[in-house]
């Protein structure tokens, strides 16, 4: 377990955008499907500890075609748990799913109720472990949009594999429909057709992955990672973010819009888009497309004039801690006024916040929340869990003191 204290300072200069986490993840499956081994030139070199896992569960899921189960440990990593559940069973390969964390607490009731349907067994006393076995068969799948869009994507990557054709029907609404997107889209690379209908999708059946014509593949940047950026020039000095797409469809590309609401000057200069301070106001955010910004709207709204209120984000409460309460908790003790609401929070700005010790849940997105609040502390802050940042981004605090940050690991572990 490791410790950040941060001294207040302004952040400023050019920062490298990281290679999406959610992109990679599908990318890495797609790629091992297609029996394209590794494709990637500017993506896996940067392994993020969900990338890992992803890679490491896709190997081992690729060498169990013997019928004796294979262990898949996917770390504490949601998108691998949720998106090879369904990917074993369609390749009939009796697993047994961990993980640690937060993961075994995480919801996957929603597959616990249809994969049984089809043909595939799954044994646990809650969560992980889930031992499945059986092979899965097409048909109609009937599930919620709202508990997490990562088991649509597991179907979707499933699904074109098996024999014949299937149809996923939504029975309550789409939310991280981006991410649905992200998944279509990179399905298409691989040379799988999905078609999209007026509540779901039609998945043909008899498909197979093909490696891209173009090498090496490029994992589009994180626009989830570029937040904690726009928040931080937001709130101090003039940063550029290179290496983002403009017409990127992560749901997370709302950040750009999202921040120049808040008052920041926001502007493409040539591929770089450059942020620079101006004014902070409160704002209306409802988070049902955008659950992973959270965290740091939360942080720089504490900061802004006036009230900003966070809507539709029940689904935080089900990460890798409950973000909710984990954000309200910590910008209450420097100083914020947050209040929580059973699906968000209500955020009355401060000029500035205080010195303190807050807890990063072990939630990476909580933790670089928290490093970018601190910025504008009047006294040191220190954050538990900082650790945390490896799942998506190991050097996350590398950038931070390479803009001129003062982020000093006290306890490493
Ligand atoms: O598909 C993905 O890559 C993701 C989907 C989202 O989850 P939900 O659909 O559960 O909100 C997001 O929060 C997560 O970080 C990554
Ligand atoms: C929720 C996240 O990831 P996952 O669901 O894949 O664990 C995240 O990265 O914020």
């Amino acid at each position: 377990m490791s410790d950040v204290r941060i001294e207040p300072s302004v952040l400023s200069g050019s920062i490298l955008v990281p290679p999406s986490k959610s992109a990679a993840h599908r990318a890495v499956i797609c790629s091992a499907l297609a029996g394209g081994g590794n494709l990637f030139e500017d993506g896996v070199e940067y392994l993020s500890n969900d990338i890992r896992a992803t890679i490491r569960a896709m190997k081992t899921l690729l060498s169990g075609t013997d019928g004796t189960p294979v262990q898949v440990y996917c770390g504490e990593s949601g998108s691998t748990l949720r998106f090879l559940i369904p990917v074993a069973a369609a390749l009939g390969i009796p697993a047994m799913f961990t993980g640690e964390g937060r993961l075994p607490q995480r919801p996957i009731g929603v597959y616990l109720d249809c994969l049984p349907q089809h043909g595939v067994k799954c044994e646990t006393a809650g969560g992980l472990p889930l031992a499945i076995h059986g092979k899965l068969t097409p048909g109609k799948f009937i599930l919620p949009g709202n508990v997490s869009s990562q088991f649509i994507t597991g179907l979707l990557l499933a699904l074109p594999v098996l024999d014949g054709g299937s149809e996923i029907r939504l029975s309550t609404p789409l939310e991280s429909a981006g991410y649905v997107d992200m998944t279509i889209d990179i399905l298409k690379d691989f040379g799988i057709k999905i078609e999209a209908e007026e509540n779901g999708w039609i998945v043909p059946g008899n498909q197979s992955y093909s490696v891209p014509p173009y090498k090496p593949y490029k994992v589009e940047r994180d626009w989830s990672q570029a937040a904690f950026f726009l928040a931080a020039g937001t709130l101090g000095g003039k940063i550029r973010l290179e290496g983002l797409n403009p017409d990127s469809r992560q749901g997370d590309r709302a950040a750009e819009m999202l921040f120049r609401s808040f008052g920041a000057d926001i502007a493409w200069e040539g591929k770089q888009l450059t942020v620079t301070p101006k004014k902070r106001n409160g704002i209306e955010i409802d988070a049902a497309q955008i659950p992973d910004l959270v965290p740091v709207l939360a942080a720089t709204a504490a900061l802004c004039r006036g009230q900003t209120r966070i809507y539709n984000a029940q689904r935080l409460r089900i990460k890798e801690s409950d973000r909710l309460a984990a954000m309200a908790d910590g910008l209450t003790r420097l100083g914020g006024k947050v209040k929580e609401t059973e699906d968000g929070l209500l955020i009355d700005g401060v000029k500035t916040l205080h010195g303190g010790e807050v807890n990063g849940c072990n939630d990476h997105r909580i933790v670089m929340a928290f490093a970018i609040a601190a910025l504008k502390a009047d006294g040191c802050v220190t954050i538990h869990d900082a650790q945390s940042v490896r799942k998506s981004y190991p050097d996350f605090f590398e950038d931070y003191n390479r803009l001129g940050g003062k982020a000093y690991v006290v306890r490493m572990g």
